[in-house]
């Protein structure tokens, strides 16, 4: 049995022309896998094809290449199987409005299979803070509570694997906080949580591993700690004693900035520059030092430089 939790090779979807469009190559050819037990990021800038990789992964678009394992079953060949290791918690809450939490998820997991005994309803309920909820018609929730409920629906029948699309897109911070809390607490219980995000100082906190998918191809694929070490560029920044109005002149492959606050910010890599060497040469210009920081780069700027350049 493998150890990985999804197992994707050659995967390519290609929308069909439609009378106003063009056929669209969404996904050309994508090989992924994504451990067990792991929190996976997927990223990618807008109509990059993260969506459409989800939506085969919950069996809602279909494939036009390639092959899907979920927890080591082909969907093509053990389609239940593959079904029920996989709970998706869509983008856009789509919920009667006539159901109450408590009834969604009953209905959700009548639609699994998910025998009466089996059902963890007031469980499920008790995670996603709706408990006092439970029999409030859905339509007279909040957004967050809907949200909540979304992700109650994707738990009913015990999956391996949680996929969440943009969880927090929108949400405030206390519903985001929650969120993660859940996420956190059912990563530790085993569960194999796949996420795709916007905010990428989220992903760089709860991801181990990323995978950043740009125009259907799937650019980068390590752990978060790799992808943050594949930027050499690190930044100083010195407070100097008094205002000082030159920089000084600069080692080969160092450049600098005077900041509206005064401070001098130096960028430089730093396999070929030591940090010594800037302070020192700032010194030597007569420059006295009260303060020194470093500024490294965040998952943003990676992802930048990934995407942008293609
Ligand atoms: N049903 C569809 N028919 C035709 N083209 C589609 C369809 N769904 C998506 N596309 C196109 O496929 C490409 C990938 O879209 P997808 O929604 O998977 O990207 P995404 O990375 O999820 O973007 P976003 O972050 O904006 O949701 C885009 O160019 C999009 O316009």
């Amino acid at each position: 049995m493998s150890d990985n939790a999804i197992e994707i090779s050659g995967l390519r979807k290609t929308y069909a022309a439609t009378g106003r469009s063009a056929a669209k190559d969404a996904l050309k050819g994508i090989d992924l896998t994504i451990p067990r037990g792991s929190i996976f990021g997927l990223l990618g800038p807008n109509g990059a094809g993260k969506s459409t990789l989800i939506n085969i992964l919950a069996g809602l678009v279909l494939k036009t290449e390639g092959t899907v394992k979920i927890w080591g079953f082909d969907q093509d060949v053990n389609a239940r199987q593959s079904r029920a290791s996989i709970g998706i918690m869509p983008q856009e809450p789509n919920l009667d409005p006539f159901f109450t939490p408590r009834g969604s998820l009953d209905v959700q997991a009548g639609l699994y299979g998910v025998p009466r005994s089996q059902r963890r309803t007031d469980e499920i309920l008790d995670l996603i803070g709706l408990s006092d909820k439970a029999d409030a018609y859905a339509r007279s929730l909040s957004g967050g509570m809907r949200r909540r409920l979304l992700l109650g629906k994707a738990l009913v029948h015990s999956p391996q694997i949680l996929v969440l699309d943009e969880p927090t897109a929108g949400v405030d911070i206390e519903l985001r906080n929650l969120l993660w809390q859940n996420v956190r607490q059912l990563n530790e219980q085993g569960m194999t949580i796949i996420l795709t995000t916007h905010y990428l100082e989220e992903a760089e906190a709860m991801c181990d591993e990323i995978a950043i998918i740009n125009h259907g191809e799937m650019i980068v694929r390590d752990t978060t700690a790799n992808l943050l070490g594949t930027l050499d560029q690190k930044t100083l920044v010195i407070t100097p004693d008094a205002d000082h109005p030159d920089l000084p002149a600069l080692p080969d492959g160092v450049t600098g900035e005077k900041r509206a606050n005064g401070t001098l910010a130096f960028t430089y890599q730093s396999s070929k520059t030591p940090a010594g060497q800037i302070i020192d040469t700032v010194r030597n210009a007569g420059v006295t030092i009260r303060d020194v920081t470093s500024e490294q780069p965040d998952l943003e700027d990676v992802f930048l430089s990934l995407t942008s350049s293609r």
